[in-house]
């Protein structure tokens, strides 16, 4: 087979296990499209802007071994940054792949259509640098093949974004054929010595531990499932009490003996914050410390004893190991950690009752309390449940995960409405999972219109609308008129989006026996979404909420450092 650039490139991504990639049309990207076209086994999947094109392909990255989308340059390529930022942030390797400008135009002097309306087009490049772990631009055939190579397999090391340009006109120039796809996945291998140095100094550190407790952070995310599980076996083999932080909610088995539930400083799950704080040895594991996680900066909880694993370096006390890998690394301690179970005596101990959530009055207006009730209803070993920037994430906490339940949350871009493109991306990748979104009103007004990509490829995700009227979270946080938003018939929307041919439905719920109805409507439709719109009172929110925004608050309202002048 005769390969063309644009070829090259797709059967790279098929190569990985994509079956799709995201794309918006432009002129820049048309030829391009098409030599990815005829690449069987990679199908194009249109979104309605590039923002949401960039979350599509990020969500689907939190599912396969990557993502990838396709868009025009500078006016789809600027949208779409935002999403690579996200990406960058939440450690996601999405591809971004734009058009560029015909490569006889570099150094003509020539002004282009869609550009800054000058002569160099370097700005693109220039930018996206600053957002992915590498930027490769494709301007001649027979440098494309290592080009991409060297992108791709950045993204997959680095778990990052990458981002590749190619010029319009060379996209369907004939290249050179991909060699094994070995030589871009072949992952990088600990540093054996600083393996052993690791293992022995967490041994030392455990030997002297009286309660060790592990907690899991947002960063083991990326490093996949199969890492996830290793942490598992560590954690059943240490027997220690095991807690994840908010942004790891659903990384760990929760079914397991060992949970405790969430580390989120005073508004952990109840015991939990006293157990971290008692600790002697606080094993963290792939765990970001900003603003939000550790409440405003109230519980950074890090002493000399404690041990931190990231995804390529592991911190013992005052020593440093790196190139030690995650993926290496906690197999070589699941093979020699003792058992220690105190932490979990003591919790245990405590006789924590669990929280009995009576079933409201249907007749009653909605509150969180009896909706967060009926979606725990639906959570079974199949679910993937998003948990959109607002108060669906002080709720989600509280989600009791069968094991085999996942949690999708981005805590540290934390880009409202990311949830609908993001969880499309997913569910293109994933449609036979109960794939279920919990997203605030002032989210879904930044992304709505990607439900009709969901309509148009019959995806069944139900859509919790939660309509407080405006924006809470940040009521919480500061008031003032900028949270008021202007409220829309959110279920009525479906039908716009369904036009003439589309099976999406949309439901209200101002009462639990209404919600009742309408989840079982959602839960028995397969051949579309369910946006079920629900009535929550503007007061209506998380005690923790409440909490944290203060804490934030406080955070954000430090005065200035005085500097000596
Ligand atoms: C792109 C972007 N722009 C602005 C913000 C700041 N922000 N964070 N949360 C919000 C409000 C979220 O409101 P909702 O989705 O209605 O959520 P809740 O009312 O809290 O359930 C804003 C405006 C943000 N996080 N992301
Ligand atoms: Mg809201």
């Amino acid at each position: 087979m005769k390969y063309t650039v644009g070829q090259y490139l797709a059967t790279r991504l098929a190569q990985l296990g994509l079956n799709h990639v995201f794309a918006v049309a432009g002129d820049y990207n048309l030829t391009l499209l098409d030599e990815m076209a005829k690449v069987e086994d990679l199908e194009q999947v249109y979104c309605c802007n590039e923002l949401n094109c960039g979350f599509a392909g990020e969500g689907y990255a939190r599912s396969r071994v990557m993502g990838a989308s396709v868009v025009t340059f500078s006016v789809g390529a600027f949208s779409a940054f935002n999403a690579v930022g996200g990406a960058f942030a939440e450690n996601l390797p999405l591809l971004l792949i734009s058009g560029a400008p015909n490569n006889n135009d570099y150094g003509s002097g020539h002004i282009l259509h869609h550009t800054m309306g000058y002569s160099d087009y370097r700005y693109q490049m220039d930018m996206a640098k600053q957002i992915t772990c590498e930027a490769v631009s494709v301007a001649h055939a027979d440098e494309a093949p290592c080009l991409i190579d060297h992108a791709i397999r950045s993204a997959l090391r680095n778990r990052k974004p990458a981002y590749i340009e190619i010029s319009c006109n060379v996209a369907n120039q004939p290249c050179t054929e991909p060699g094994p796809i070995s030589s871009i996945t072949n992952s990088l291998i600990s540093d054996d010595e600083s393996l052993k140095a690791a293992a022995k100094a967490c041994l030392d550190a455990l030997e002297k531990a009286k309660s060790p407790v592990v907690i899991i952070g947002g960063k083991i995310r990326s490093a996949g499932c199969a890492v996830s599980k290793k942490v598992a076996e560590l954690t059943k083999k240490l027997g220690c009490a095991v807690a994840t932080m908010a942004q790891a909610k659903g990384l760990s088995p929760e079914e397991e003996a060992e949970y405790v539930g969430t580390f989120w400083g005073e508004i952990s799950s109840p015991g939990v914050e006293e157990l971290v704080r008692e600790s002697d040895c606080r094993i963290y594991i792939g765990a970001v410390f900003n603003d939000y996680s550790t409440v405003g900066w109230t519980c950074k909880l890090v002493g000399e004893n404690d041990i931190l694993i990231s995804s390529h370096h592991t911190r013992v006390g005052h020593k440093e190991f790196s190139g030690v890998y995650l993926k290496d690394f906690i197999p070589v301690l699941t093979s020699c950690v003792k058992k220690n179970t105190t932490s979990l005596d003591q919790f245990k101990a405590k006789k924590i009752p669990v929280k009995q959530v009576p079933v409201a009055d249907g007749k009653a207006p909605l509150t969180t309390v009896e909706l967060c009730r009926q979606i725990q209803g639906a959570i079974n070993k199949d679910t993937t449940i998003y948990l959109e920037t607002g108060d669906s994430w002080f709720h989600g906490m509280h989600f009791k995960l069968p094991n085999g339940a996942r949690v999708e949350s981005e805590m540290q871009w934390g880009h409202i409405g990311w949830s609908i493109p993001s969880m499309f991306g997913y569910a293109v990748s994933e449609p036979n999972r109960r794939n279920i979104i919990m997203v605030g009103d002032g989210s879904f007004q930044l992304t709505a219109q990607e439900v009709c990509q969901m309509i148009r490829r019959n995806i069944p995700i139900i859509i919790i609308l939660i309509n407080n009227s405006g924006y809470t979270i940040e009521v919480k946080i500061h008031d003032g008129p900028y949270n008021r938003i202007k409220n829309w018939d959110y279920a009525g929307l479906i039908n716009v989006f369904n036009a003439e041919d589309g099976k999406g439905l949309g439901l209200k719920a101002k009462n639990g026996a209404e919600l009742e109805k309408a989840m079982q409507t959602a839960l028995a439709h397969k051949d579309g979404p369910t946006l079920i719109e629900v009535d929550i009172d503007a007061q209506d929110c998380s005690p923790d909420l409440v909490v944290w925004g203060k804490k934030v608050a406080k955070a954000n309202g430090r005065a200035p450092r005085k500097f000596q002048t």
